[in-house]
């Protein structure tokens, strides 16, 4: 049996994560979860799953969820809250699913604890990839993918020498505006950016593959996980988001994993890993109804968010940290009618123009630089 702690409940990897845990009763049990501030559904959940504790966003919410919960279950709310529950003293395992740089201050609490962690949150890899993959490292803790393309290429080198990686090759669907060329993008709507073409995620992320920056910050997260060069890390563009991503050996075979888009996929192997547990119910993937997969070239100039993750990774430091923070900021903003589509480009670059870069930030540098940058983009909404 493993005991699961859970960071970000009520989102879409969240949600999916106990369906999981559902599926498979006598595999996982949940023992801490934390929510942001969707009161209703995190209710639902601790009467389903009974954890021993349980974080909110703020103390109100707090406060409310108490009253309504029997004595079992303990609950906190706020920073201290994220930290509590992602080194639970029962938990063999932290899934990572809250959105943001939020994440990064619980993931460090987990490694230190000796948690291995199943990580979706690509945003805490972003910000402060060097930091989290030593300590990592140094205090022996496991980083499982659940992202599904760090997930594909996690499964193509299971077995194989990561010495003998030629090139990663990262797929991207292109998005909700895939098929409009840049001068077609004026104007567009929110509702419009929401609709991706083939999976249903997160408000945040889907913006974030509209503009490609998903795919930026994939790399960086690749990066990190696979420790491979920022050369030998491709973007391919699939429609069809089939093949999750590839690895290039040096002998020139190339592994990858195909999968339907059903997060579920990459959230239970990260889980089981290194074995594997049938999943019945799953959707047969028939390539015979596809009938065709197509790819293409990335191109830099339309999707500007991918210039300017190739940049930051390769600057290092607290660029990339700049990077995220004002991808964030600005995509809120758009989120809520405040800013144009185009406008969360020019922000983030302009964030980048004017940003000194420490090379080697510790988290005090991070955490400020992150701060930072927040604090300039939103004095320009
Ligand atoms: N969705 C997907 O298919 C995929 C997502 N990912 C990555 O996984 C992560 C989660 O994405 P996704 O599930 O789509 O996101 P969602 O927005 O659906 O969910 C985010 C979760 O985090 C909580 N949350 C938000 N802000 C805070 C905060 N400040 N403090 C505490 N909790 C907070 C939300 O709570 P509440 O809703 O209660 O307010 C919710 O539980 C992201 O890093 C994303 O890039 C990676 C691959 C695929
Ligand atoms: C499901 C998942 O992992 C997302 O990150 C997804 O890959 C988004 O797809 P694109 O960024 O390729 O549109
Ligand atoms: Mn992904």
């Amino acid at each position: 049996m493993k005991q699961i702690s859970l960071l970000g409940s009520t989102g879409s990897i969240g949600t999916q994560t106990l369906d999981v845990i559902r599926t498979n009763p006598d595999f996982f049990r949940l023992v801490a979860l934390s929510a942001g501030s969707n009161i209703t559904l995190v209710l639902e959940q601790i009467r389903e799953f009974k954890p021993a504790l349980v974080s909110v966003m703020n103390e109100a919410d707090a406060e409310i969820v108490r009253k309504e919960v029997g004595d079992y279950t303990t609950v906190l709310f706020g920073e201290e809250g994220l930290m509590e529950v992602a080194c639970h003293p029962l938990s063999d395992v932290l899934v990572n699913a809250v959105i943001g740089s939020v994440g990064l201050k619980p993931t460090l609490a987990a490694i230190k604890a000796g948690r291995d962690i199943a990580i979706a949150n690509k945003e805490t890899l972003v910000t402060a990839g060097h930091i989290v993959t030593t300590e990592a490292n140094k205090h022996g803790v496991s980083l499982i993918p659940v992202d599904s393309e760090h997930s594909a290429i996690f499964q193509a080198l299971n077995g194989e020498n990561p010495k003998t990686i030629d090139r990663l090759i990262i797929t991207a669907s292109g998005g909700s505006f895939r098929d409009r060329k840049r001068e077609n993008l004026e104007g567009v709507t929110v509702k419009e950016a929401l609709n991706h073409p083939n999976w249903s995620m997160g408000a945040k992320i889907t913006i974030d593959s509209a503009t490609m920056m998903n795919k930026g910050l994939e790399v960086i997260e690749a990066h990190w996980l696979f420790n491979v060069p920022y050369e030998q890390i491709d973007v391919l563009m699939h429609r069809e988001s089939i093949i999750h991503s590839m690895i290039e050996f040096v002998d020139r075979s190339v592994m990858a994993q195909l999968g339907t888009a059903d997060m579920r996929i990459p959230i239970q192997y990260a889980l089981t890993y290194p074995d594997r547990l049938a999943r019945e119910a799953g959707e047969r993937l028939n390539l015979w109804e596809m009938e065709k997969l197509h790819f293409g070239k990335l191109d830099m100039d339309r999707y500007r968010c991918m210039r300017f993750a190739y940049e930051a990774g390769r600057s290092a430091g607290t660029m990339t940290t700049v990077l995220n923070a004002a991808n964030e900021v600005a995509v809120a903003a758009f989120l809520k009618n405040k800013i144009t589509f185009l406008q969360i480009e020019d922000l983030i670059e302009e964030s980048l123009n004017r940003h000194i870069l420490i090379s080697k930030p510790n988290l005090e540098e991070i955490l400020d630089a992150d701060q930072q940058t927040r604090l300039f983009v939103e004095s320009k909404l």
